[in-house]
């Protein structure tokens, strides 16, 4: 029987590598694991309880929230207020980042940004959703409130990050900057347990993943990488196969595994883009990045993108090297030949 190497166990082991650790690093990412877990037996009964539906209020987003939504988001701020690490969140359901004034977190070295709850088209039937989160260290000083400027870091500058995937199991995966490890929760002990361990994404793969629905308005460039996906070619393993779930967490980790890209282009009816960069993109960023994968925004290195507001959006194009790449070649080959 193969040792059981539990989420605690491994960041704790981890830590090592950072001479100067404080251990508020490794307390975060165990209190993410904590409100993962709650977040987690909310959803296993979801049916069975009432938390499904409309919540019957909008987001900043312009989005109806579901009840999950808020459920989730108060679950982790009450894990991000309880540690001391923290000294303010921004997340897709607040309109605002919260600075957390308590004198137990105005010393927080930390600042996280989330989406409590990805995928919320697919709450209702029971198809696979998660959370995704990014932890910056702060630039403004410890004891003053939390700041704008603390969360309009490039992604670049992440110091973590990660998603939780709440599926047939519930696994979460994250990076410190040094590789990236999978976690699935052992329901039996409670536990985060390593099950993917030093997770490295293929260089290409056979799937491709976008919303076809919109593809009538997308960039010409977007049109010909599609176009090629689903050529004839056995050399290249072409056509490749479609798959796109709808929640943006579950699509980006099978193509993490498999080999594949995601993409969710400027359209015309999203002319900024539909996901939000600060807590979609530059995390799953991060980890595509830190997996040997590339992420960009159509144009330029999704972590190489300056933020300016806090729920802005962008284009994103993010898997295996080859694959992002050779959807960029298309958009440039487009671009050339409009210009
Ligand atoms: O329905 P569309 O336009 O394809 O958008 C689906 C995308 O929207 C999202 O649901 C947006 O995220 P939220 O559910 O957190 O708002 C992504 O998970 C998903 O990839
Ligand atoms: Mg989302
Ligand atoms: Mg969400």
């Amino acid at each position: 029987m193969s040792k059981i190497t539990t989420l605690n166990d491994f960041v704790l082991e981890r830590q090592k590598d950072f001479a100067y650790a404080t251990g508020e690093l490794t307390n975060l990412l165990s209190d993410i694991a904590v409100a993962s877990k709650i977040v987690n037996r909310d959803v296993n009964r979801a049916g069975l309880v009432d938390i499904l539906g409309a919540k019957g209020e909008t987001n900043i987003q312009g989005e109806e929230q579901q009840k999950l939504d808020v459920i989730a988001d108060e679950a982790f701020i009450r894990a991000f207020k309880s540690g001391g690490e923290v000294c303010g969140i921004a997340s897709e359901e607040n309109d605002d980042f919260v600075a957390f004034e308590d004198e137990n977190s105005i010393n927080g070295k930390y600042v996280v940004l989330f989406d409590p709850l990805d995928g919320s088209s697919n709450i209702d039937v029971n198809v696979s959703i998660g959370t995704i989160f990014s932890i910056y260290r702060r630039i403004s000083e410890p004891g003053t409130p939390a700041v704008l400027e603390d969360f309009l870091q490039k992604g670049a500058d992440q110091v973590a990050a990660g998603y939780v995937l709440f599926g047939s199991s519930t696994m979460l995966v994250y990076s410190t900057g040094n590789g990236v490890n999978g976690f699935t929760l052992d329901p039996s002990i409670g536990e985060f347990c390593l099950s993917h361990p030093n997770i490295k994404s293929p260089d290409t793969g056979r799937i491709y993943s976008i919303n076809e629905g919109n593809l009538d308005r997308c960039d010409p460039g977007v049109k010909e990488y599609v176009q090629y996906c689903r050529e004839d070619d056995a050399a290249t393993g072409r056509p490749y196969s479609g798959r796109y779930i709808g929640s943006l967490v579950a699509d980006f980790h099978r193509n993490l595994l498999k080999g594949g890209v995601y993409i969710y282009p400027t359209t015309n009816n999203w002319p900024e883009g539909r996901l939000r960069l600060l807590y979609e993109c530059n995390p799953l960023a991060f980890i595509a990045e830190q997996a040997g994968g590339l992420s960009t925004d159509g144009h330029q290195r999704t972590l190489d993108i300056v933020p300016t507001e806090l729920h802005q959006r962008c284009g994103y194009y993010a898997g295996s090297k080859d694959m992002v790449e050779k959807s960029m070649s298309c958009l440039k080959h487009k671009e050339a030949k409009i210009n």
